[in-house]
C-alpha cells in the first residue's frame, strides 16, 4: 500500500517555479536525479561535483529510506564541503518524498537557498527506486535518470516514466558492458525511440566518462533558466 495520497499527505508549501524566491531574491537551479537501485546515482552526483564546484556554488540533497548512507559517502569523499550536503530519510517508498510530499526535500533545498548565499545549484538525489519514479515539477526545474548496462540491455526498450519522460537519460557502467554482454548499440536505438529528440548520455564513473557531457547539459539549463528570468 502507498501512504502517499496526495489528500491525506498535503504539501506544506506552495510552489513557485519562478527563480526568485518570494523576497524577490534569486533561488537556485533544482536537478533531480533518479533511476533503479545501485544504477550509479552517488558516483553520478559525486563526479559532478567535482567537474562542477570549481565554476558554481552548488549543494546537494540526498534521500534514502531509513539511513543517510549516501550523503555519508559524499562527505567521506569530500565531494563538496559538509555544510553543503544533506540527506533526507525517507522512512517510506523513495518515491513518495521526491514526488507526492515533496516537503521534506523543499526544506532542505529552501535551508540551502537561505544558508549559502549566492547559491546557484542543488543536486537532488532520489533513494533507488524503479523504472516509474519520477520528480514532482514541484521540486526540481530538470530531472536525470540514471539506469546501468548491468541491468540488462533490454531496460530502455522497457520504457516507464524515468526512461521515456526525463529531460536526461544517463546509461551508466559502460565500461561493464563487455562483462555482462550489454549491446550499447542496441540500448542507444532503444533509448532514442522511445525518447525521441530527448537526449541520452553514456557514462563510465570508474573514468569520469561522459561526466563533462552531463555538466555541460546542466550548466546550459541553467543559463537559459536565468536569461528567461531575466527576460
Ligand atoms: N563498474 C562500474 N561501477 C560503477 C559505476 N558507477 C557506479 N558504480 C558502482 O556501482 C555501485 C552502486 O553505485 P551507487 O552510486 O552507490 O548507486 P546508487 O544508484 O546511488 O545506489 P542506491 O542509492 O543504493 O540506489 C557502487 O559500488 C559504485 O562504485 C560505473 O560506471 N562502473
Amino acid at each position: 500500500m502507498h501512504l502517499d495520497h496526495p489528500v491525506t499527505m498535503p504539501h506544506r508549501h506552495t510552489y513557485s517555479a519562478e527563480p526568485q524566491r518570494t523576497d524577490g531574491s534569486r533561488r537556485a537551479f533544482r536537478v533531480g536525479l533518479g533511476g533503479p537501485v545501485g544504477s550509479g546515482k552517488t558516483a553520478t552526483v559525486a563526479a559532478l561535483c567535482r567537474t562542477l564546484r570549481d565554476e558554481l556554488s552548488l549543494a546537494v540533497v540526498t534521500n534514502d529510506i531509513y539511513t543517510r548512507e549516501d550523503a555519508e559517502f559524499l562527505l567521506r569523499e569530500a565531494v563538496l564541503p559538509p555544510e553543503r550536503i544533506t540527506a533526507v530519510e525517507t522512512g517510506a517508498c523513495p518515491h513518495t518524498a521526491i514526488r507526492d510530499d515533496i516537503s521534506a526535500n523543499l526544506e532542505a533545498v529552501e535551508h540551502f537557498d537561505e544558508t549559502l548565499d549566492p547559491l546557484d545549484l542543488v543536486l537532488i538525489e532520489s533513494g533507488g527506486d524503479n523504472l516509474t519514479a519520477t520528480f514532482s515539477k514541484g521540486l526540481v526545474d530538470v530531472q536525470i535518470f540514471v539506469i546501468d548496462v548491468s541491468s540488462g540491455d533490454d531496460i530502455p526498450r522497457k520504457g516507464g516514466p524515468g526512461i521515456t519522460t526525463a529531460d536526461l537519460l544517463v546509461v551508466n557502467k559502460t565500461d561493464l558492458a563487455p562483462h555482462v554482454g550489454a549491446d550499447l548499440a542496441t540500448m542507444a536505438a532503444d533509448a532514442e525511440r522511445q525518447r525521441g529528440d530527448l537526449p541520452v548520455v553514456f557514462t563510465s564513473l570508474t573514468s569520469d566518462d561522459g561526466i563533462r557531457e552531463i555538466a555541460d547539459w546542466i550548466t546550459g539549463h541553467l543559463t537559459r533558466w536565468r536569461a528567461k528570468a531575466a527576460a
